[in-house]
């Protein structure tokens, strides 16, 4: 199998060092033609400080040598998947893509899976997702992910060929599930954040994520999820790792949301937009999402914390 990567950011470079460091020669794909010049030079990524990028991985802002590889794993932000897919739908044609994003795409409400399957409809569709920093999977450290592919032979291909020393992969068919389980634990990620960065105390950081999950649920169940994956490493496990580590972009941003303070725009946060998308599905499908609702009001400046905080709490009481 012969493996691209597409997006030179932190998670498809640190996808790239450990199936290098396994010994599969990996071509990465940035659109970036001075970070792309910078990695070949001095083999690092200012994303992943102190990590060494290994001399089987290589690097271009052309697009033939990603394009000619058979797999390609795409990095990039959800939001920005469309218009990649778009722009090389026919060179993609026939090609595994196993999509690395997390996120509901606004325009289109579908996640990564499905979003490849309706644009490149002649390439096989897989996600890869779960529980995962880029800097942990870059430094060697032992992680466990989904990989999910409709087609469980090429599934079962799949999980051999991307599992590596320190990258061990589950496999299912439920690309549904993977898929809104990685989008919206970014999202309750950031309802974490708002409530530890706004002093709220970690009981309520644990109600929102204990809430946050059946919430999770409700949204993905109905859109043709299985629930078995939402309780699994794209579900789950993944909504543990972003509401309790401040490594997490999504964590952090509602750190600052919280306590009032400044957060770097550039930074790719993906629970924001995705945050949006449930707002509209959960409107549209008429499915309670308080959690996620109020988040997308705050992104928006539609309302603050003290309000938010009032709109979940005054909300009737129910059973369990
Ligand atoms: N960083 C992590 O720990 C991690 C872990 C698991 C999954 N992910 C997911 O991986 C995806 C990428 O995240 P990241 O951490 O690499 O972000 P990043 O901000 O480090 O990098 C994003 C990269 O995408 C590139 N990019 C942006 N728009 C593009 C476009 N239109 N076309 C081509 N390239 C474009 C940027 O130049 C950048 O190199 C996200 O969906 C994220 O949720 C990240
Ligand atoms: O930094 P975040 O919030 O995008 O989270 C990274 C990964 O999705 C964690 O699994």
């Amino acid at each position: 199998m012969k493996i691209g990567i597409a997006g030179g950011g932190a998670f498809g470079t640190a996808l790239g060092v450990a199936l290098a460091l396994d010994g599969n020669p990996v071509y990465l794909w940035a659109r970036d033609a001075d970070r792309v010049a910078q990695m070949q030079e001095t083999r690092k990524n200012p994303k992943l400080p102190g990590v060494t990028l290994p001399l089987n991985m290589s690097f271009s802002a052309a697009l033939e040598p990603l394009l000619a590889c058979d797999t390609i794993l795409i990095a990039i932000p959800a939001q920005t998947l469309p218009a990649f897919l778009t722009a090389h739908a026919d060179a993609l044609d026939g090609k595994t893509l196993v999509a690395c994003c997390k996120g509901i795409d606004l325009k289109r409400m579908t996640g990564p899976a499905s979003t490849i399957r309706d644009l490149v409809p002649g390439a096989q569709a897989a996600m890869l997702t779960g529980p995962s920093f880029a800097a942990d999977i870059a430094r060697g450290l032992p992680t466990a992910l989904t990989l999910a592919c409709a087609d469980d032979d090429l599934g079962a291909i799949l999980q051999t060929a991307l599992s590596t020393t320190n990258i061990r992969l589950y496999r299912t068919t439920d690309t549904i599930g993977a898929e809104l389980g990685g989008a919206l634990k970014n999202v309750m990620a950031i309802a974490s954040g708002v409530a530890i960065g706004a002093k709220l105390g970690e009981s309520a950081r644990a109600a929102l994520i204990t809430r946050g999950f059946p919430e999770m649920q409700r949204l993905a169940l109905a859109l043709g999820a299985q629930s078995d994956t939402l309780a699994g490493l794209s579900g789950f496990g993944d909504l543990v790792l972003t509401c309790t580590s401040e490594q997490s972009r999504n964590y952090r941003y509602g750190l600052a949301l919280g306590s009032g303070s400044g957060f770097d725009q550039t930074t790719t946060v993906e629970g924001a937009a995705t945050a949006r998308a449930v707002r509209q599905l959960a409107h549209e499908l008429d499915i309670d999402m308080p959690i996620c609702t109020v988040v997308a009001d705050l992104t928006e400046g539609k309302t603050d914390v003290s309000t938010a905080l009032n709109t979940l709490l005054s909300r009737p009481l129910k059973e369990e």
